[in-house]
């Protein structure tokens, strides 16, 4: 059957949570189609990571079942982490239902993940290839979920300051204007990875990007681009630098910021609208603001992260590797 759930901002947009019921225990958990491991915050963690959070609690589960030997080990693109054992379970996502799924009981997690209260562990999203599981990777649960969907896709309809959602097995196009545009998805890196080699600033011209290459992450909360696309945006913004201090592009929060579309792999250009990009204050004032667009290594992965996500309702096919994208209703 078809499973569909709530994907609620944290303050300011950092993540969404959705609620996963793991052995009957209803957890809300960040998915991310940018990583491919399950894992929880639970009771074998140490008290103090686990104050604050909801925890799996595999010994009152009549369905857990440890999976001798295994452990996973996983860190993420911003320095955080998590390690522990394994087992598997049911695993219910708006009834979506996997019986065997594999759940990674954390029992060290990074601080970043103790401190986001809200969040209890994460949905891997990604291909499998990814998973961290040893001696023997296991499937994600859209992976284990795929043949018991009417169709083999899932989609995430994430929107500013407001809910959203997660839908698996069904494509709801009373959430997106127009049709979808389709582009092939390049599974080999394990990313939901594609082509992105022009863009455009506001209504300015087209300017190439060769070989430009990015992925679609629900888990990373802006979006980083090129350089040279950050630095033609950002020089249409009066009053943007690049902040040492703070770590990225500042503005007056004042600032008029123009829209920006990018090619998704050469069959669409998918705009992003600039108020997104306006992402938050970093000063009480609420003077200047922090961008939601910013730079990556020149010539590397771009990560199309939540920032791009506000703007646009995205199908992810895992029958024939495909993403389709149009503008949210
Ligand atoms: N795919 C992303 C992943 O979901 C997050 S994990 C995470 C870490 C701390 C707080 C919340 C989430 C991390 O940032 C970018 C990339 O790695």
């Amino acid at each position: 059957g078809t499973g569909v759930v709530t994907a609620t901002p944290e303050q300011g947009d950092v993540e969404y949570l959705s609620p996963v019921t793991i052995g009957g225990q209803t957890i809300n958990m960040d998915f991310d189609s940018g990583s491919s491991d399950l894992w929880v915050f639970n009771t074998e963690l140490a008290a103090g990571s686990q104050a604050g959070h909801s925890n799996f609690n595999p010994e009152t589960s009549t369905t857990f079942q440890l999976l001798q030997g295994a452990s996973f080990e996983i860190s993420y693109g911003d320095g955080s982490g998590a390690a522990g054992n394994v087992g598997t379970d049911t695993v219910n996502i708006g009834g979506a239902t996997v019986t065997n799924q594999a759940v990674e009981l954390a029992t060290a997690v990074s601080s970043s993940f103790v401190q986001d209260t809200q969040s209890n562990g994460l949905v891997g999203l990604a291909f499998s290839k990814l998973n961290t599981i040893k001696p023997v990777q296991q499937k994600t649960f859209f992976d284990n979920a795929i043949a018991t969907l009417p169709i083999p896709v899932f989609t995430a309809d994430l929107r500013h300051a407001a809910v959203g959602a997660y839908e698996f097995g069904n494509i709801d196009s009373t959430k997106f204007n127009g049709s979808l545009s389709w582009t092939d998805v390049n599974a080999t890196s394990g990313f939901w990875q594609f082509s992105s080699q022009q863009f455009a600033v506001g209504t300015g011209p087209t300017m190439n990007l060769a070989g430009g290459q990015a992925i679609a992450d629900t888990g990373t909360t802006l979006m980083i681009a090129d350089p040279s696309i950050v630095n033609a945006y950002y020089s249409q913004v009066q009053g943007a630098v690049n902040n040492e201090t703070v770590g990225g592009v500042t503005f007056p929060c004042a600032a008029q910021l123009p829209d920006l579309a990018v090619d998704i792999g050469g069959n669409y250009m998918a705009t992003v609208r600039g108020d997104d990009i306006n992402f938050s204050p970093v000063d009480a004032a609420g003077t200047t603001c922090f961008g939601g667009l910013q730079a990556g290594t020149a010539g590397g992965l771009q990560i199309y992260g939540d920032i791009m996500f506000k703007s646009q309702f995205v199908a992810f096919n895992g029958g024939n590797n495909s993403i389709g994208m149009a503008p949210h209703q």
